[in-house]
């Protein structure tokens, strides 16, 4: 079974997919982190965000392995990761890993933006995680200010909406709901009854209610 699980930054869609990947014994990978690690390396070699031809190199030579998960948590490389992300040649650098990872035999759990539209859009679940700006700025400021970072409420808020704007505006696969995906709104749901949802709409899929037409 392939679970695909979209929607924008600090929604909740990794602690959705962590669970769910544990629930049923099934591989997980936070796609974000590919472009965070582009981003990353970016930076710290210095190079244009604009300059797709040196990103896309990066991304297709990227060993995620080799990648601090904790350094790639911070506020200025998620900004990076989401530039680097609208070039079509990053994306096009890292399409296979990700296909590859959502071909595993019995299955894997994969969390983006594009996992249901492009990635895996034979995934039989598909869950489009959404909650306010507001409600996933206060979830990102906490985040940030546990790691240490100095960030107030507003500028997390800023910055989300303006990732918002670029993922959901570029022109290569764009953060937008698949058609046959559901969506879970969990701007008042607390992360334990937002995974609660989430298997219910598993559930629901794997086993559709009887139609009582027999
Ligand atoms: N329903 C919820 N209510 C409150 N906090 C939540 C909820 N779901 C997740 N969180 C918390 O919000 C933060 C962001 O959650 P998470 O990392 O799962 O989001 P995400 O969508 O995967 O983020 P991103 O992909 O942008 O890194 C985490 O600190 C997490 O514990
Ligand atoms: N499938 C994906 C996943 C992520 N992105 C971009 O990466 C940025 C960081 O992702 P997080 O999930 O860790 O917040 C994000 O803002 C996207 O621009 C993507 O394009 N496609």
């Amino acid at each position: 079974m392939i679970i695909a699980i979209d929607g924008p930054a600090a929604s909740g869609k990794g602690t959705v997919a962590r669970a769910l990947a544990a629930r049923f014994g099934l591989p997980h990978l936070d796609t974000g982190l590919l472009y965070r690690a582009v981003g990353f390396a970016a930076l710290t070699r210095g190079l244009d965000l604009e300059d797709a031809a040196a990103l896309a190199a990066l991304a297709a030579g990227l060993d995620l392995a080799a990648f601090d998960p904790e350094a790639l948590k911070s506020g200025p490389v998620g900004e990076a990761a989401s530039r680097v992300a609208a070039l079509p040649q990053v994306r096009a650098a890292l399409l296979k890993l990700q296909r590859d990872f959502a071909a595993r035999p019995g299955g894997a759990v994969l969390d983006g933006r594009d996992i249901g539209t492009v990635i895996a859009p034979q995934a039989e679940v598909k869950i489009f995680v959404t909650a306010s700006p507001e409600a996933r700025a206060a979830r990102r400021y906490r985040e940030l200010s546990q790691r240490g970072e100095a960030v107030s409420e507003t500028s997390v808020l800023e910055d989300i909406r303006r990732r918002d704007a670029r993922d959901s505006g570029r022109a290569s696969a764009p953060l937008v709901k698949a058609l046959d995906a559901v969506e879970l709104d969990n701007t008042a749901l607390s992360a334990a009854e937002s995974v609660a949802r989430a298997l219910e709409i598993v559930a629901a899929r794997i086993a559709p209610p009887a139609s009582g037409m027999e």
